[in-house]
């Protein structure tokens, strides 16, 4: 039997390249898939990372400003809270230190192969097993459990001449430290949750700073604070508090739902508050009425910051919203035949969502890919697995994003199913275990009766929630305690299992 060691020397082991399981990412979702494995007592299993690090999002955005925008108490893992978080939003390197942190108590680490980038996941139906292949290597598993992210892989725009700009050339999400941005003449392009922090935290050092903006986003003040000694003591010494925090925060964070799902007028207030948010921090009424979003708040990710408008109404600031027509080796040239000269070009554009790369690399019982299963959109069985695709789940699949609460929540709910399947596979003594295209048809159902008359879809925005064909494939269009108590009884109906040795027999 072959094996890799795995990497960081605290916790140096072998993995052996032919495990039980093999998971894909190691962000708060395949930590928290790989923390509840070891729980059960089960070991037989490799984390398959393509970087150096564990932690996801929160190891590879590090621009200037990044931070939570949802309460740290309720963004981290119920089984690991956290006392000593310094502030209600947590910035990204403590956010990391927490992955990091958590990957060593409990014994992550040497589950995990770094620099293994998946090129490809291939069902071998003689064999019932998974191979993989790495840049590490080849693996092999019976069961593979896609936690690849759904944020993961940056998206940079088609602009005429980007390649041709000589100036420092940087995405949001692959921040490069080694810039130096003194004195600089900055552009950001975009105005998402990446750009409204970005630009507060850089503003004071550039000498000016452009913020090309193709819609405007709705902002609402952002409560945070530095936590209290007080408090620290308290989730410290009383842990029953913390939980009563997080739950507060929980169930305020839920009735978002009820606007965004069911009844708009409830937004009403809400967005209220963003104009006045807006009224309060920007005088300019020119300014004010550029960044005055044209559709109903909710429809895109709602936003939160303090800095951001003070930023863009700066001196040394200029928010465009000309579209840009192309950028040159040292300018970027608008629609209005503005020429902005250009030191550093920030892309703050956002991800591949609703293509997600790693559904061209697994293919399954017929030597489809995912991305070609899905061309009409993505379809599952609750979020989690999908016909054709024996013995593999994924986690944050599509309709598992929240705008308006936490990841976390979702990813437990999700982590708890797929471990219930990983028991029966092992109860039921299958080979395989593949979900039918009825349950799949069914959800699908049940996502677009629950979409309907949603913000998302009526809102009057475009947002990268929804997929080419409109479709809302990204979001979960309920209250996410219902999303938990779906996943919370894993059903087995909706399954075909092959006992070992015998062959599956699914219609096509
Ligand atoms: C800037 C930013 C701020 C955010 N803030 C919040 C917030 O406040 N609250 C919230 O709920 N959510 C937030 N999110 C969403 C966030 O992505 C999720 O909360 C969560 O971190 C997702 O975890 P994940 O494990 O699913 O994915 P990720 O954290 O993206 O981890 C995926 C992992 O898979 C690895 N990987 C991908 N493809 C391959 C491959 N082919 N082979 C091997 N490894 C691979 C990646 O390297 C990565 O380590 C934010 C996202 C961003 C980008």
């Amino acid at each position: 039997m072959t094996t890799v060691e795995t990497k960081p020397a605290q916790n140096r082991a072998t993995v052996r390249r032919e495990a039980k399981i093999a998971i894909v990412g190691s962000g708060f979702a395949g930590l928290g898939m790989a923390v509840q494995l070891r729980q059960r007592g089960e070991t037989d299993f490799v984390v398959l990372e393509r970087a150096d690090e564990v932690g996801g999002t929160w190891r590879d955005n590090t621009y200037p400003g990044a931070a939570c925008d949802v309460q740290s108490n309720l963004y981290s893992f119920s089984f690991a809270p956290n006392p000593d978080w310094p502030r209600s939003y947590s910035e990204q390197p403590e956010i990391q230190a927490y992955l990091e942190n958590t990957a060593a108590r409990y014994g992550v680490y040497e589950h995990t192969v770094f620099g293994a980038d998946v090129t490809a996941a291939r069902w071998d139906d003689d064999a019932h097993q998974w191979i993989v292949l790495t840049t590490a290597g080849e693996f092999r598993a019976q069961v593979l459990i896609s936690a690849a992210g759904a944020l993961a892989d940056p998206t940079y725009p088609d602009i005429e001449g980007l390649r041709s700009f000589e100036g420092e050339l940087m995405h949001s999400a692959r921040w490069d430290d080694a810039v130096d941005l003194d004195g600089k003449r900055v552009g950001v392009i975009g105005t998402g949750a990446s750009a409204i922090q970005v630009v507060p935290a850089i503003q004071p050092q550039v000498e000016s700073i452009a913020v090309y903006q193709r819609t405007a986003p709705w902002i609402v003040p952002r409560s945070d604070r530095p936590v209290k000694r007080s408090a620290q003591f308290l989730y410290r010494h009383l842990p029953l508090f913390q939980k009563a925090v997080r739950g507060l925060l929980y169930v305020f964070r839920e009735l978002l739902v009820v606007g965004m799902t069911k009844r708009r007028r409830l937004l009403e207030p809400v967005q209220k508050v963003a104009r006045a948010h807006l009224q309060r921090q920007v005088r300019d009424p020119k300014l004010r009425a550029a960044l005055t979003p044209n559709f109903t708040i909710g429809c895109k990710r709602i936003l939160i910051s303090n800095d951001y408008y003070p930023a863009v109404a700066a001196p040394n600031a200029e928010l465009v919203t000309s579209g840009i027509a192309e950028v040159r080796p040292h300018s970027v040239v608008t629609t209005d035949g503005v020429e902005r000269p250009t030191d550093v070009l920030v892309l703050a554009t956002g991800f591949h969502v609703t293509d997600l790369p790693i559904a061209e690399k697994i293919r399954g019982r017929d030597g489809r890919t995912l991305a070609q299963v899905w061309e009409d959109g993505m379809v599952t069985n609750r979020s989690t697995t999908v016909a054709g695709f024996p013995n593999m789940f994924l986690l944050v699949g599509p309709n598992v994003g929240v705008g308006h609460t936490s990841m976390v929540y979702m990813i437990e709910s999700q982590v708890a199913y797929v471990d219930q399947a990983l028991q029966v596979i092992d109860g039921e003594g299958l080979a395989a275990l593949e979900t039918t295209p009825e349950a799949q048809q069914a959800y699908r159902e049940l996502i677009a009766d629950k979409s309907k008359g949603t913000v998302w879809l009526a809102g009057g925005c475009a947002s990268w929630y929804l997929d080419k064909h409109g479709h809302n494939s990204t979001l979960w269009p309920d209250f996410t305690f219902r999303f938990r108590k779906m996943l919370s009884a894993f059903d087995r109906e909706n399954y075909v299992g092959v006992p070992a040795g015998r062959e599956l027999e699914v219609a096509a």
